[in-house]
């Protein structure tokens, strides 16, 4: 009796799966409870780009949950931009929500209201705080100049040196100044790296586990002992471990806090909204402040040692971007925002090095808020959906041998106005209203720390450069060294 019932639950579970596949924009064939994770490994899935000629952008992928892709230009910009309302909801299941110690608080993984106000609050505060101004400029170069001493101090220019940590500081710096007001000087980092280290040993602990997905295609099985211990328990441990680090520095700048004055960073300037603003508390700060340390911290840093393995790869347009600081900056002061305009060469590198870096292989998962439609595709309410930048960056047509360092590609052939179609495609930010909220923090760091480092030292790879990513919350660079000489 018992096998003949199990046999009709089977045969009903198989009709009722491929019933609901075909609610789905098509895509490669799923098998019932594994879905397409027979085929798509997660940390392959940046290579279903190729899926994409045949599946006009979007379609669909079983992970086991249902999870919509976008894989072209237009199929991104049709959700994120045009439909923006109805795709910025976010999964509110594990991975993100192993996040943070609650749901729906700060930015990152929240949706709906809490979502709107966290976004334009902490937006608002950093424009106060003088971001886009010369505030934010000065907060950088304090930055630059730790690194520079650093540098000074442990490099001799002739052994091959790491520039994983004074880069990794060096944007550490920008962040905890920005949050709480204080920067690590380079002989006393030990509580930097301890944090630094848990927040990114978590990120990867999550991204290689197999349990997280499970519980989030069926988030009742956290409660099975294995899948919910790796699955959910211990990583929510883990972002125990950074919530006190973090509730610790947000105690130590509320102590200090005086209404009165003017607050100097984000942590005073959030506390004194609150007394206004009913809709911010404690929670949703730790929140905030997790976010920014963790969106802002590994993106950015990573995205200097990706170029600089790519301008070693590239030595004579290493030259001619020197050439050009040179020729503008000089070496007696230190290069300016203001000297962008003047820059064409340089900064059509920086947008060429973040394109062929790529490192953004996941973004959060965005959901669909409601029934809709992408083209001829039906989406249905509730749908995880997933932009992929990577195979913008990776495959639009515009960028040609899109693996080669082409800076020209985002200058008319003048070599001095910029080309706003391919400016257009580079989406390393992402698109509409969950575009990233430190892309101007991030995009002013890249210029004046990159710009910084190449008026004063040149760098000279010792071996074959390795252009093979590690997996993390973004693709890294495996660990390289390299001959940092002074000019
Ligand atoms: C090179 C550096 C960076 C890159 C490439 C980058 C990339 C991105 C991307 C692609 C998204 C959009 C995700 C989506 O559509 O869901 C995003 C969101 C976000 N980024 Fe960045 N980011 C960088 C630096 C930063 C910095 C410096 C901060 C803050 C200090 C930051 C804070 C955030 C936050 C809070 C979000 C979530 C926005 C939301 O969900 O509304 N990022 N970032």
């Amino acid at each position: 009796m018992i096998p003949y019932f199990f046999a009709i639950f089977v045969v009903l579970y198989v009709i009722f799966f491929y019933r609901n596949v075909r609610r789905y924009p098509k895509g490669p064939f799923p098998l019932p409870i594994i879905g397409n994770l027979y085929h798509v490994s997660v940390t392959c899935l940046r290579n279903n780009h190729v899926f994409i000629k045949d599946r006009n952008g979007c379609f669909t992928l079983f992970l086991p949950r249902p999870t919509v892709m976008f894989t072209t230009f237009d199929t991104i910009k049709e959700s994120l931009v045009t439909q923006a309302d109805s795709f910025s909801g976010r999964s509110q299941l594990p991975p993100e929500t192993l996040l943070q110690m609650h749901d729906q608080t700060g930015v990152l993984i929240s949706d709906g209201e809490v979502w709107k106000e966290q976004r334009r609050v902490s937006l608002r505060i950093l424009r106060e705080l003088g971001l886009g101004k010369n505030l934010m400029e000065a907060q950088i170069n304090r930055s630059i100049d730790e690194m520079m001493r650093q540098l000074k101090a442990t490099n001799d220019g002739v052994t091959p040196f790491d520039m994983n940590m004074p880069l990794q500081l060096c944007i550490g710096n920008v962040i905890n100044e920005t949050l709480f007001g204080y920067h690590f000087e380079y002989t006393d980092t030990e509580r930097f790296e301890y944090f630094n280290s848990v927040v990114t040993k978590h990120l990867r602990n999550l991204k290689d586990n197999f349990f997280v997905l499970i519980v989030q295609a069926w988030p009742w099985a956290k409660n099975i002992p294995l899948i919910g211990d790796k699955g959910f328990k211990e990583p929510l441990e883990n972002v125990a471990q950074y919530q006190k680090f973090i509730q610790e520095e947000v105690s130590k700048v509320a102590e200090d806090l005086h209404l009165d004055n003017e607050p100097t960073n984000f942590v005073q300037a959030y506390l004194a909204e609150m007394e206004k603003n009913k809709g911010l508390n404690m929670e949703n700060l730790h929140a905030v402040v997790v976010d920014f340390w963790m969106a802002g911290m590994e993106t950015t840093s990573t995205s200097l040692k990706w170029a600089l393995l790519i301008l070693m790869q590239n030595p004579e347009k290493q030259e001619r971007m020197r050439d050009e600081l040179l020729s503008v900056v000089g070496r007696e002061r230190r290069i300016e925002m203001a000297d962008k305009p003047r820059l064409p060469l340089f900064v059509s590198a920086i947008a060429e090095l973040q394109r062929v870096a790529n490192m953004i292989s996941f973004v959060f998962f965005h959901r669909c808020t409601e029934d809709t439609m992408i083209g001829d595709k039906f989406i249905p309410k509730d749908t995880l959906t997933f932009p992929q930048i990577f195979s913008v960056l990776k495959d639009d047509p515009i960028f040609e041998n899109p693996e080669e360092f082409r800076p020209e590609r985002f200058l008319e052939e003048d070599g001095k106005t910029v080309n706003k179609k391919a400016t257009e495609r580079m989406i390393a930010f992402g698109m509409g209203k969950r575009q990233c909220v430190g892309e101007g923090l991030a995009r002013t760091e890249i210029f004046l720390v990159l710009g910084s480092l190449l008026l004063n030292y040149r760098f000279i790879p010792i071996e074959e450069i390795d252009m093979i990513p590690i997996f993390g919350l973004v693709l890294n660079t495996r660990p390289y060294k390299c001959i940092v000489s002074p000019l």
